[in-house]
């Protein structure tokens, strides 16, 4: 039988596909990433972390067993602390000042995910929360290490590939997808709504950096 996130991946291919084939990914690997454009995605993805932290505290407080409440406790202590300096490193890099990357409107791709991930969390669903979850770190995981990829030379790019190439990362995306394989059948539909939503905000998200 295919697994229930596959299922859901299978049902969302093409957009799917497009995201991990973006323009974005290609360049980032090829280290042709205009700085303009790097710095506006940042920006802009140094606020999704911010609302992605509410959506990891809802999965702490619904998920069914404690061996997943202490998993998700530990991957939010390492999104707070090493992803977090990753940002103010790359900021300081591409010159982006405190001031510029405060004042900057958020994109409508950002304010979906800021409102996707409070949705999610406010269903108190642990199926619906494990669906937004799992887009948001399986479709960066399979971008990150599709085709095996030389490491770009600038650290800004490097780094942004190795955060979601990882031991510690590609484990936590195994057990991701092994929770909402075993809860996702029973809530099938919410969980197929939350997914699709959250693939195609993921591609409006790479479209939107290059609108810098
Ligand atoms: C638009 C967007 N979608 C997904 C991710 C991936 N992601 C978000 S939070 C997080 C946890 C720690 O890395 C990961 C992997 C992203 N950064 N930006």
């Amino acid at each position: 039988m295919t697994a229930f996130t596959e299922q859901l991946r299978q049902a969302n291919l093409q957009t799917w596909e497009q995201a991990a084939e973006h323009r974005f990914v290609q360049e980032l690997f090829a280290g042709t990433i205009d700085d303009a454009v790097m710095a506006h995605y940042l920006i802009q993805d140094h606020r999704f972390l911010d609302s992605f932290l509410t959506l990891l505290g809802s999965a702490i407080a619904t998920a069914d067993t404690f061996e997943a409440r202490l998993r998700f406790g530990r991957f939010a202590g390492m999104v707070s602390g090493d992803e977090n300096t990753y940002f103010l490193r790359a900021f300081e890099a591409l010159g982006v000042s405190e001031a510029r990357s405060q004042q900057e409107p958020d994109t409508a791709p950002t304010q979906g995910f800021q409102a996707i991930m409070r949705e999610a969390a406010a269903t108190r669903n642990y199926a619906a929360v494990l669906a937004v979850l799992n887009v948001a770190e399986w479709l960066y995981q399979d971008w990150a290490t599709r085709g095996n990829k030389p490491l770009p030379e600038h650290f800004v790019h490097a780094e942004w590939v190795t955060l979601h190439n990882n031991p510690f990362f590609n484990d936590f995306v195994a057990f991701l997808r092994a929770e909402l394989d075993r809860i996702g059948p029973a809530h099938s539909d919410i969980a197929h709504d939350f997914f699709r939503r959250a693939v195609a905000l993921e591609l409006a998200f790479f479209d939107e950096a290059y609108n810098a």
